[in-house]
């Protein structure tokens, strides 16, 4: 049912948007600091900081500036960091092994992180894809990604990431069953409080490139991920994917990516209520930033009215390459 209003002139919309101080008065939603991921790629080494082409104003950090950049986090009122690495070519196997190695990269970084900074949250991917050599998110034979192979190396890697102390794990694999064999390792390790942040609806998209570029992952992807990603014409079938994480034991669910999804989004949260997350990914971040070099776009206020346009779709928070610059700004 539409809202009571008197017709014109009694009813004039226009008086509530005239100025600053009303329009504030009656918004809607509101974004603030503590609505937002803030995800870091990390890098080997002391004192590093690479760029990422596709990027512009992104870089990788080694873990001792990524330790810097948690601290920053923090003082800017960001609850959260969600960790990525780019692993050395050289550590990528088809088993992806490196994945549940208690010293690799995220968990170095969260141990690092959590000593420096312990009232910030950590998040890391179960994902297996910045360690596969076949760049793929699960065990690839034959042409053909392994679901049920794959879930015995998410539970070891989550496992080694609960471990290093990650608060938040983020299963983004989008294989069947996932978060029900992390969360029973969960529980029979003594990691009951360890929260999962299910990417429950990602889908196949081309919004991903430039993440793959910052994680070293370009090359190397065989094929597509069409068969576990869903498609994107398909709407119902993320609710039921949402369903299943929420039955199998998630935390918070997530949509990905983020703007051309927000209609999920929406649908999700109305239907579920559960804490929902949106991923602004690297193609939308990189879309605004090579618009604003560019001089097209106001970089700041589409990077605001972006971030905006989540919270007004429901979303309790998003993931965002520009959460430490809009978090200066508001
Ligand atoms: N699992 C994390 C991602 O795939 C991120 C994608 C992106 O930012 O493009
Ligand atoms: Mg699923």
């Amino acid at each position: 049912m539409p809202p009571i209003t008197a017709p014109f002139p009694l009813s004039r919309p226009r008086r509530l948007r005239q100025s600053g101080w009303i329009r504030d008065m009656v918004a809607e939603v509101s974004l603030s600091p503590s609505d937002l991921i803030w995800p870091i790629f990390l890098v080997d080494g002391q004192d590093m900081r690479v760029p990422i082409a596709s990027m512009p104003g992104v870089e990788r950090l080694s873990v001792d500036l990524a330790v810097e950049a948690a601290r920053e986090a923090a003082d800017l009122g960001i609850p959260c960091v969600a960790l990525f690495p780019y692993t050395d070519p050289a550590r990528k196997t088809p088993g992806a092994e490196e994945a549940w190695n208690p010293a690799n990269l995220v968990n170095t970084a969260t141990r690092a992180i959590k000593a420096a900074v312990p009232g910030l949250g950590v998040m890391l991917d179960v994902a297996l894809d910045p360690y596969n050599s076949d760049g793929h998110d699960g065990i690839l034979r034959d042409g053909m990604v392994l679901n049920d192979e794959t879930l015995v190396a998410l539970e070891r890697q989550a496992l080694a990431q609960a471990e290093a102390g990650a608060d938040i794990l983020g299963p983004s694999d989008m294989m069947d069953g996932r978060i029900g064999v992390i969360r029973q390792a969960l529980e029979s390790h003594e990691f009951q409080d360890t929260m999962i942040l299910s990417y429950a609806a990602k889908y196949a998209s081309a919004y991903y490139g430039p993440f793959r570029d910052a994680v070293g992952a370009t090359g190397m992807l065989k094929g597509d991920k069409k068969t576990y990603q869903m498609d994107p014409r398909n709407t119902d079938e993320a609710l039921r994917e949402v369903a299943i994480d929420l039955a199998e034991g998630a935390d918070m669910v997530m949509v990905k990516p983020g703007l051309a999804y927000l209609d999920i989004c929406a649908r999700v949260k109305e239907k579920f209520g559960v804490p929902t997350f949106a991923y602004q990914v690297s193609g939308e971040y990189a879309m605004i930033a090579a618009a604003g070099a560019n001089g097209w776009i106001d970089q700041d206020r589409v990077m605001l009215e972006s971030l905006t346009a989540f919270r007004r779709a429901g979303c309790d928070g998003i993931l965002t390459y520009f959460a430490p610059t809009v978090a200066r700004m508001i």
